[in-house]
Formats: structure tokens, sequence, C-alpha cells
């Protein structure tokens, strides 16, 4: 009930105690605080925030529009109704190193677990659109320093993304990715990784955990949760996964309101009301109001 029992200091302690433990992680992206409930249910060890997804929400393409009120604000509502931990995407960090610092301190304070900052240009752009740029070494660099020596809780993690890869090769990534470590970097991202064989060679150059992108439509080919565990990954995401089928399946749903002129034919396929308040807990409301929960399935013709 109203939700996460946890606070965010012992999200933290336990997420990096599971990062230790060497496991893969496994962090689809919640597109709003109802779907990290659902994540949480399914049994996966935590949610990803993607900046994509946030801006897509608003209608907005993935270019650095989106304010750090506005991230932190949306990071906070999806932190606090999963015991998960939840890390977020910071983009670029939302300007200058000083920036960084206040970015941390403002995400440690919505309850995230950790973030990524990322080494592009501002205006950033998705880390699978070609014509990325990147910034210099020690702007990348002091945009980690600033982030580390400014959290307040060093359990919160603070993981460096590089999007190098697309722009100067893989050498040039693993190059970045160990000045990131030697910067204070608790995990890497290595964004836009060809193959398994890149993943690899990332694994052998840092001893930091890894992170991969399992991003669709994009330049990483989608592997299996077993394949990256094979190669030494750490954490996997499914950024924009759920908001695409989401929109899939509304669309395909819209098509055929218009066509049939009711949503019958599309019941099985819904979120039943019951799973609805099973996930929202309306029951656990009941220590409040003892008649909020009164709710029992009626069987009709047509619907579960
Ligand atoms: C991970 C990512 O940064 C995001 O915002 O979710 C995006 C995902 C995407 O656009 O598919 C990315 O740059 O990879
Ligand atoms: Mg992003």
């Amino acid at each position: 009930m109203l939700y996460a029992k946890t606070s965010p200091a012992d999200k933290r302690a336990a997420f990096r105690a599971s990062l230790a433990s060497g496991e893969l992680l496994r962090f689809p992206g919640a597109f709003n605080p109802l779907s990290a409930r659902l994540i949480e249910q399914k049994g996966f060890e935590g949610v990803y925030i993607s900046g994509a997804v946030l801006s897509a929400d608003l209608g907005l393409p993935d270019i650095g529009l989106t304010t750090l009120t506005e991230v932190a604000g949306r990071g906070k509502q999806i932190a606090r109704m999963t015991e998960l931990p939840a890390i977020i995407d910071a983009d670029t960090g939302f300007g200058e190193p000083m920036n960084v610092a206040r970015t941390v301190q403002e995400l440690e304070d919505a309850g995230l677990t950790g973030m990524h900052i990322e080494d592009q240009v501002n205006p950033k752009r998705c880390g699978h659109l070609d014509g990325k740029q990147v910034v210099d070494e020690e702007t990348a660099l002091k945009r980690i320093r600033a982030a580390v020596d400014a959290r307040r809780d060093d359990n919160f993690l603070v993981m460096a993304r590089t999007d190098i890869r697309a722009v100067e090769g893989l050498d040039a990534s693993i190059d970045r990715a160990k000045k990131l470590v030697d910067a204070g970097a608790d995990a890497i991202f290595p964004e836009a990784m060809a193959s398994l064989e890149e993943f690899e060679a990332m694994r052998a150059a840092v001893d930091v955990p890894l992170l991969a992108n399992m991003t669709e439509f994009g330049k990483s080919e989608l592997f299996t949760v077993q394949q990256l565990a094979d190669v030494g990954m750490n954490l996997v995401i499914w950024p924009v996964s759920t908001l695409r089928i989401s929109m899939g399946a509304t669309a395909g749903a819209l098509d055929e309101l218009i066509s049939y002129g009711t949503l019958t034919g599309k019941l099985d396929e819904m979120q039943h009301r019951s799973e609805l308040y099973d996930l929202v807990d309306y029951e656990g409301y009941n220590h409040f109001d003892s008649g909020v929960f009164n709710f029992t399935v009626q069987e009709r013709p047509g619907q579960r």
C-alpha cells in the first residue's frame, strides 16, 4: 500500500550486494509507476527508467529536451512504487560538471538507486542514431568526478555511459571506459556494442560491472539473458520495450475499434480489472477503510 516499504538507502545497499554477486541483473524499462509494479510482480531484479521513454511519453524526441526537474520528478514517482532498485537515465547530466553534481543530489533525493551519465555532446541524441558526437576525454571524466564527488550516499550507483563506440570504434571505447573507471565510475554502460565479442572485449578490459542495452531496432543485436550472462555482463536493460509493446497493442486495439465499433474482441489481451486492482493493492487500503475492497469478479459472456 502507498508504496515501497524499503528506504532508498536500503535499496541501494541491497543492490550493491546483488551486483557484487556477479549474477546478471535484469532491468526492464518501466514506462510509468504502474508498470514498475508489474516488473516487480513478475520477478525481475530491478527497473530501468529511460530518457527515451520519458521524452516519448511527453511526445518529444530524445534529443535532450527534458529537464532535470521532469526527470527527477518522474523518477521519484516510479522509484517509490516498487521495492526494486531503480536506475535512471540522466543523459549528459543536464549541463556542465557543476550541473552534474546537482543532478546526482536531486536523483538521490528522488529515491533512485543509481543513474548513468553519458559522454555525448549537448544536445545529446538517442545512442542508436547516426551522427552522434562525443565530448573530449577531459570533459567526460569531469562529469564522472563531479557525480562521484557530489553524492552523499556512497551506495548510489554512478554509472558512466560511453557513446564513443559508434563514433571512433571499439578500441576508443575500451580506452575511454578504463579512464572513466579511473575517474570513479562504479559501472560502465558501453553503448551500441556491435557484437557479443565486443561485450567480451569490454569485459576483459575493465573490472567494474557492465551494462548491456538490448533496445530494439537499434545498432546492437538482441542477445538473450543467457548469452549476456555467458560473456560476463552484470546488468541488462530493455529500456523502451514495455512502451513499444503497449503502444503496439494500443494501436491494434484502436484499429479494431475503428473497424468493428467495439473492443470485445480485445478483452483477452487487456489487463483485467481484477489484475489491475491486485497490482495497485486495493485490498491493502482496507487497512484504513474496510469498504475499499469489495470487488468480486462478475463473469459476463465474452469476459473473463
Ligand atoms: C537507453 C536509452 O538511452 C534510453 O533513453 O532508454 C536509449 C534507448 C533507445 O533510444 O532505444 C539509447 O540511447 O540507447
Ligand atoms: Mg537515453
